[in-house]
């Protein structure tokens, strides 16, 4: 996870973390840049070893062409992030296109802060993007854990990203594992 404070107020993960983190893990290290200028960020973390590169829609409606390429170019899979207000829509385009992102992720909270109130609203925005791309990834933020989990992997969200429920659990992998298994049983319904 990687945040700036561009587009939201708080500043937390950066490359030299993500750096520091590659040495000890082969992990898939998934950034979601909260920031306005994410080409800035390209280089950086690709060289750092980020493993998927996550920019928001609306920060990114003239140069996402350009961005996904070097997105690949560097190494990494391009995914676009996109809030609650802004519609489902908007994100078609950069996937329907020759050089499409790989994944989609619908923040199911305002960015910025974790601890939120999961917005059940957005699932619409989920189930849209699953009955259209069967194979695509969608990813859930915001308010996820073990009283929320089977609403979004039932809409059709196949990657979870979870703060609070998890680092705030007495058991983390407790946790983590019956996340995994809702989203493993709900695939397996498809
Ligand atoms: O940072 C944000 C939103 O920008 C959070 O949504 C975290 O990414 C997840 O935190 P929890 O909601 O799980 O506490």
């Amino acid at each position: 996870m990687f945040l700036y404070r561009h587009f939201v107020p708080n500043l937390t993960i950066g490359a030299p973390v993500i750096e520091s983190l590659r040495k000890h893990t082969k992990a898939y290290l998934d950034c979601h840049l909260m920031v306005t200028n994410p080409i800035d960020y390209v280089e950086p973390l690709g060289k750092a070893g980020a493993s998927g590169f996550t920019f928001h829609v609306e920060v990114s409606k003239e140069n996402w062409q350009e961005l996904i390429q070097k997105i690949k170019l560097k190494g990494m899979r391009p995914g676009v992030a996109l809030k609650p207000g802004t519609p489902i829509e908007e994100v078609y385009p950069l996937i329907n296109s020759e050089n499409p992102v790989e994944m989609v992720l619908v923040m199911t909270v305002e960015p910025g802060f974790g601890g939120q109130k999961f917005m059940p609203e957005m699932m619409e925005k989920v189930r849209m993007l699953r009955n259209k791309y069967p194979s695509l990834d969608i990813e859930v933020d915001g308010g996820l854990g073990p009283s929320t989990i089977d609403v979004a992997a039932s809409a059709g969200a196949n990657c979870i990203v979870a703060g609070s429920s998890v680092f705030g659990a007495p058991e983390p992998a407790a946790v983590i594992s019956l996340m995994r298994k809702s989203v493993l049983e709900n695939q397996e319904k498809c």
